[in-house]
């Protein structure tokens, strides 16, 4: 059956993990205390607040409290809904001012906008959320990637290394999973979505195997044809 839709996630597969963890959760951990206590009143804002709240069992914290639940969740890289939301926040504003750029592995680059090209819908998941995910491909070192993507999902639809988030992505889609190619560096990801019937390929940026999937270290060595 050949493929229709290509399915990719971000750090570690289109992108570089050294960015997602030395440049972008940095960013995020050093501008978070002061964009809370700034913004605290802003209904998107103090509705993830008030997410933090519950999803902790501390429904009486005060923003400090807050801050402080969020900050471990940092460190921890924890993948929590409204943490996720308050860095894409926090990452608008500084790509906004020029001190953030989007990485993008080069072959990557090419690799989409030629599938693109060729017909093939192209998506992304990711456990960054997907204002997040708009701002690393929309202000890439390589330009605006957005006009490449069909679509975007992340935690909402459930975690990556669950069956039932690739089932539910698959509904959202539109096409038969066996139609639908997944692309990560994290092996748990990838048996999930082979378990919900997605073809699958690894991302092992550095060499070696992900068990049980076929495995490139470049986004050049993809042929979605020959899949
Ligand atoms: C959208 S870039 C930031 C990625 C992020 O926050 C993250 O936790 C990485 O998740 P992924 O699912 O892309 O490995
Ligand atoms: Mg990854």
């Amino acid at each position: 059956m050949p493929i229709k839709a290509i399915l990719t996630d971000i750090e570690g597969t289109t992108s570089a993990v050294s960015f997602v963890f030395d440049v972008l959760f940095p960013y995020a951990a050093k501008h978070l205390p002061g964009f809370v206590r700034e913004h605290a009143e802003d209904p998107e804002v103090a509705m993830q607040l008030g997410a933090v709240r519950l999803d902790s069992g501390e429904p009486e914290a005060d923003v400090e409290r807050v801050i402080e639940i969020l900050q471990q969740w940092l460190a921890e890289d924890r993948k929590a809904t409204p943490l996720k939301a308050l860095q894409g926040m926090i990452w608008k504003q500084g790509y906004a001012a020029g001190e953030l750029k989007g990485h993008v592995y080069p072959d990557a680059v090419e690799a989409l906008r030629e599938w693109h090209a060729k017909g093939y819908d192209l998506y992304v998941y990711s456990s960054g959320s997907i204002q997040a995910q708009k701002l690393i491909f929309g202000c890439s070192e390589a330009g605006d990637l957005t006009p490449l993507f069909s679509g975007y999902f992340d935690t909402t639809s459930g975690p990556k290394r669950e069956a039932q988030s690739y089932r539910h992505i698959t509904e959202a889609i539109g096409c038969p999973a066996g139609k639908i190619l997944f692309l990560s560096d994290i092996v748990e990801e990838l048996d999930a979505a082979q378990a919900a019937g997605m073809l699958t390929c690894g991302l092992a940026r550095e060499g070696g195997e992900l068990a049980g999937h076929k495995t490139v270290s470049s986004f050049a060595e993809i042929d979605p044809a020959a899949i």
